[in-house]
């Protein structure tokens, strides 16, 4: 899907685990220099997909090859350290007898370098990542930002052609998060290295990729550009997976033209996006992100406008989230506005057809059970 040079290859990856499949058939490509995260719920497959990357899980089926070197195919399988990768963890996984200094030098023990060479490459990149006065500390030493930073610059050391994430800052506080995500999206990106990052928190993702991919219970059910995987679900799965304001149910009124439909709602007509073209009369859910939804403001409402009752409303410093209850009872959360408007008070909505996508009905997979509800939608990208 990319310009760029394959530099990682999937194909068909298969991984169980006794009677449980945890990646069923799995295949991407990700080009030189790429950023690819991968989302899911818990349980997707997304660490044994990565451990399967790392060499530290052996797949049932399928091969991985990197750069053009076989990783992994029939009874060919590369041990970790053969691999030109290196992988960031979660719980760090430093080693606790060792300095930051030896930690990260401990990287480049099978790169023949010189000392001095390899001395001021360490320096180098502990002064990258902001830990030069932190050099001669242990582990037990150091925060846990500043320890996630030392097995950061561990891993680019020695400029591998992958870098691995997994979950890396799931275990820090939401300041520090943001700033350790953006060291890792400019270092990753300066080292012109492809990553493979994972994460089951999809604001993260969509600040971090080049491209995503959508796990759901071992299978690859989208991989895209943040903007496709946003304008673009391929299922209610991963509509619901990446943010929604919320759902309505229908019937499709006039199945319109350029893949727009109107839908028949308890609350009213609605337009929206409709991936397959669903017949006239067809029992319909359409699926909405809370950049698509506008309080309609003042005098001279919109025809085509929706009416519902305010329910909550919570300030967020550069405006106002609502809570709106429409009528037939559909709720609408982080309905976004400038001014807010009191509880209890009648407004009307306008919903951008590009942000509402309508999916035959049924019934919930187990996987959507996995959602949970009123899971934060991510802010407008
Ligand atoms: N070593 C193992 N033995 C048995 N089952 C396993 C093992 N590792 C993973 N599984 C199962 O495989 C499935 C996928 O697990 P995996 O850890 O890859 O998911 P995940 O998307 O990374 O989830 P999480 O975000 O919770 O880490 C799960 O159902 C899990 O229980």
């Amino acid at each position: 899907m990319t310009m760029h040079p394959v530099q990682l290859r999937v194909d068909r990856l298969v991984k169980s685990f006794s009677a449980h499949r945890a990646l069923e058939d799995v295949s991407l490509e990700v080009g030189t220099g790429r950023f690819l995260v991968l989302l899911g719920p818990s349980g997707s497959g997304k660490t044994t997909l990565l451990r399967c990357l790392a060499g530290i899980e052996r797949p049932d089926g399928g091969s991985i090859r990197l750069g053009g070197v076989t990783l992994t195919e029939g009874h060919t399988h590369l041990p970790p350290e053969r691999r030109d990768l290196a992988m960031v963890f979660q719980d760090y996984a430093l080693w606790p007898h060792m300095t930051a200094t030896a930690n990260v030098g401990y990287a480049l023990r099978r790169r023949r370098l010189e000392r001095a060479e390899a001395d001021r490459r360490v320096a180098a990149l502990l002064e990258r990542v902001g830990l030069t006065a932190r050099a001669d500390r242990y582990p037990h030493q150091l925060s846990g930002g500043e320890q996630q930073r030392v097995a950061l610059a561990r891993a680019l050391v020695a400029e591998p052609g992958l870098l691995l994430f997994d979950e890396p800052l799931s275990n820090l506080d939401a300041d520090l998060r943001e700033r350790l995500r953006v060291e890792i999206a400019t270092l990753t990106r300066g080292s012109g290295a492809t990553v493979v990052y994972i994460t089951h928190d999809q604001a993260e993702a969509f600040a971090l990729a080049d491209e995503i991919g959508v796990l759901e219970s071992g299978r690859l059910v989208q991989h895209g550009a943040p903007e496709d995987i946003y304008h673009r679900p391929a299922s209610p799965f991963v509509a619901r997976f990446t943010g929604l304001a919320g759902e309505l149910t229908g019937r499709v009124e006039e199945p319109g033209e350029g893949g727009r439909v109107v839908v028949r709602t308890d609350a009213g007509p609605v337009t929206a996006s409709a991936p397959t073209a669903p017949v006239r009369g067809a029992a319909v859910r359409v699926l909405v992100r809370p950049a698509a939804v506008t309080l309609d403001g003042g005098a001279d409402p919109a025809p085509d406008a929706v009416e519902g009752t305010v329910v909550d409303t919570a300030y967020r410093g550069r405006g106002y989230d609502h809570v709106v209850e429409l009528v037939g009872g559909a709720r609408l959360v982080e309905v976004f506005t400038r001014h807010g408007r009191p509880r209890g008070s009648t407004v009307r909505l306008r919903f951008d057809p590009e942000g509402c996508f309508t999916f035959p009905e049924q019934a919930p997979t187990e996987a959507d059970a996995q959602v949970p509800v009123n899971a934060a939608p991510m802010e407008v990208v």
